[in-house]
């Protein structure tokens, strides 16, 4: 998608052919960084001190990871190292273990000798795939919101989504956004309120940037608001990404989620998760019961990063010294409160059988 008119994405093989260029999204919105990657390790720390962060993007920076492992030791026990470095980089979202093992199947049987370039060209493809993918998400998706525009004709359709799941959180297009976008450049009147995203604001720094260089209109709003404005007929859609997807439709996404949905229940909103299928996770039966929720730091809680009116970042704290505070970055929305899952093979129903049914071959995976 666009900064300033020019087409980047989140994540991308340098021209030197071999190191990782990524956008610093802690930077965002105020400064536009590139960092470069040029080490397993590189992409580790990108990963766990979220420079780079959204389920899809976690994933191929993890697939770039091995390549630039594979640089330094291609041997069985380099391949090994290098899963194990990048796998505890974060916990919840599963495309990274779904990508480490993407890669891991395509190396293990290469000689040593030629698993670098095996490596940098699966990374390419596991790229292009989630950008392939989200233009399916955007395909499917947009039938839903033209569905809403066609019962509104001259009004606008408003959307509302939840923490960053936009291109910034993928290769390119976005989850929840890919719709949303293709929507814009088909000419649909679309407004999106954006919720900000406490605690760490990846809504009102990430997803409204971004929205905003595309030109696409939006409001940032403060995390409580989302249930009046459905009360008030405010919301037509709702739409969201998700880090994991349990094999019962339940939905994890960020903190905060769950509330959203459960307003849109009470109020007959439309209530849909935006997935590509690297993001379900058939070896978990009950996403309540058992994916694990990362809890980060608690300076997330207490302090505040932002632009000083002088324009100098600075850092503040919010919370009396002493309290104790708790920051979990997930929580799981039940399959019941989900209308719809908008993958590349459709508008699916949350439940296993549906799942099932659209991606029978990630079955027989998992039960390998
Ligand atoms: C497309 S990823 C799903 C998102 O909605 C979301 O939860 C997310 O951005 C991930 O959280 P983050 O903690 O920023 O890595």
């Amino acid at each position: 998608m666009k900064v300033d008119g020019k087409h980047f994405r989140s994540v991308w093989r340098e021209r030197d052919g071999w190191s990782v260029g990524a956008i610093d999204q802690r930077r965002l919105p105020h400064e536009f960084v590139v960092a470069r990657l040029t080490s397993c390790e590189d992409a580790a720390v990108a990963i766990r001190d979220m420079l780079v962060r959204g389920a899809p993007l976690i994933g191929a920076t993890a697939a770039y990871g091995m390549a630039l492992a594979m640089r330094e030791d291609a041997s069985d026990a380099g391949l090994k190292r290098a899963y194990e470095t990048l796998i505890v980089a974060r916990p919840t979202a599963i495309n990274l273990k779904w990508a480490l093992n993407e890669m891991r199947a395509a190396l293990a049987p290469v000689e040593p000798l030629e698993r670098a370039e095996a490596a940098y060209a699966r990374a390419d493809e596991i790229a292009e795939q989630d950008v392939e993918i989200n233009r399916g998400i955007a395909s499917n998706g947009l039938a839903l919101i033209e569905a809403i525009a066609a019962k509104k004709p001259g009004e606008t359709v408003n959307l509302l989504t939840h923490c960053n799941a936009g291109w910034l959180a993928t290769v390119d297009w976005g989850t929840a956004t890919a719709p949303i976008y293709l929507a814009h450049e088909r000419g649909i009147k679309i407004h999106v309120w954006v919720d900000e995203t406490r605690p760490r604001n990846q809504g009102a720094s990430l997803t409204a940037w971004e929205l905003g260089h595309h030109g696409v209109p939006h409001t940032v709003i403060p995390d409580n608001t989302g249930g009046h404005l459905m009360q008030h007929g405010m919301v037509d859609l709702a739409i969201v990404g998700t880090d994991r997807v349990a094999a019962n439709g339940d939905v994890c996404n960020k903190i905060g989620t769950y509330l959203k949905a459960l307003a849109a229940h009470d109020n007959n909103v439309p209530f849909y998760v935006a997935l590509p299928s690297p993001t379900i996770d058939f070896a978990v039966s009950d996403g309540i019961r058992d994916i694990p929720i990362e809890q980060r730091s608690g300076t997330e809680v207490t302090d505040m990063t932002g632009l000083t009116a002088g324009g100098r970042l600075e850092t503040v704290r919010i919370v009396p010294e002493g309290s104790p505070v708790a920051n979990y970055a997930f929580d799981v929305t039940p399959a019941r409160l989900v209308t719809g899952l908008i993958t590349e093979r459709g508008v699916l129903k949350p439940d296993r059988a549906s799942l099932a049914a659209a991606f029978p071959e990630r079955i027989a995976a998992a039960a390998e």
